[in-house]
């Protein structure tokens, strides 16, 4: 079976063309792709398959082999592949599992019409946000240092959250108004990505609840740099939200 390797902000992906729908991996076996020794390395996997009414559809597996919830930078990186695919030219809508999106490209960025956001709420004392899939948020002084996989771990793993499906555990550090440093702990890699697009989604939303920051605000991530733009409604639910950032093939292979 042919593969291709995308990474956006070093959120790297196995994608496979599976328009024939001839894919049949067991969740054993795309645990042990993604496995970077035993396997490809990645944080997800990722097919591309034909969808009545839509370009595509974006079928999304965890690293742990597990069927995931919506991913922002994956998200970023199918547009990429359905635009190396010849699918769309410049603007293209997919269907994943939280609903319709939108994007564009350009030579160098996608931007990607994030799901429509509820407005804030408390889960176990943190700021909770479903970008596409759950996300808590926490502020850090000298994120550079911190233990993401201790400390993520270590809420992912709470009683609270056993109990409630788990989330993903973002680390935020703000630089000024219109810049933050985001590190995440990501559900179903259980360990800290190099970034993530529904968790960076969540961390500016927050932005704009704790700070009162305006759209649109930049992200740093140990990957590189994303921008996230916004439009607030009254009753402080967030729409016309966009994940906007470098989404590129790596490499193509066969698996054995
Ligand atoms: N890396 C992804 C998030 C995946 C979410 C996944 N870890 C889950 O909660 O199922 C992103 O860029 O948005």
């Amino acid at each position: 079976m042919k593969f291709f390797k995308y990474q956006g902000t070093g959120n790297d992906f196995i994608m496979i063309d599976d328009r024939e729908q001839t894919f049949n991996l067991s969740k054993a076996e795309i645990e042990m792709l993604c496995h970077r020794r035993f396997g490809v390395g990645a944080d997800g996997l990722i097919l591309i398959q034909d969808a009545e009414g839509y370009d595509f559809r974006m079928v999304y597996y965890n690293a742990d082999g597990g069927e995931g919830s919506m991913c922002g930078n994956g998200g970023r990186c199918i547009v990429r592949f359905a635009h190396d695919l010849g699918i769309f030219d410049k603007e293209t809508s997919f269907i994943a599992v939280d609903g319709k999106h939108e994007a564009s490209v350009t030579p160098d960025l996608v931007s990607l019409k994030m799901s429509d956001t509820a407005a804030v709420s408390d889960k176990d004392g943190l700021h909770f946000y479903d970008t596409g899939s759950p996300h808590v948020i926490k502020y850090i002084d000298n994120l550079d240092e911190l233990d993401v996989d201790g400390a993520g771990s270590a809420i992912r793993n709470s009683e609270f959250w056993k109990v409630n499906g788990g989330t993903n555990v973002n680390f935020v550090e703000a630089i000024d108004e219109q810049r933050i440093k985001v590190r995440t702990y990501e559900r179903g890699v259980e360990a800290e990505t190099f970034s993530c697009g529904t968790g960076v989604t969540a961390c500016v939303l927050d932005r704009f609840v704790v700070a009162a920051c305006q759209s649109p605000i930049a992200i740093v991530t140990k990957g590189g740099d994303l921008e996230v733009s916004f439009h607030v409604n009254a009753d402080h639910s967030f729409t016309n939200i966009y994940l906007i950032g470098p989404a590129k093939r790596v490499f193509e292979g066969v698996l054995a």
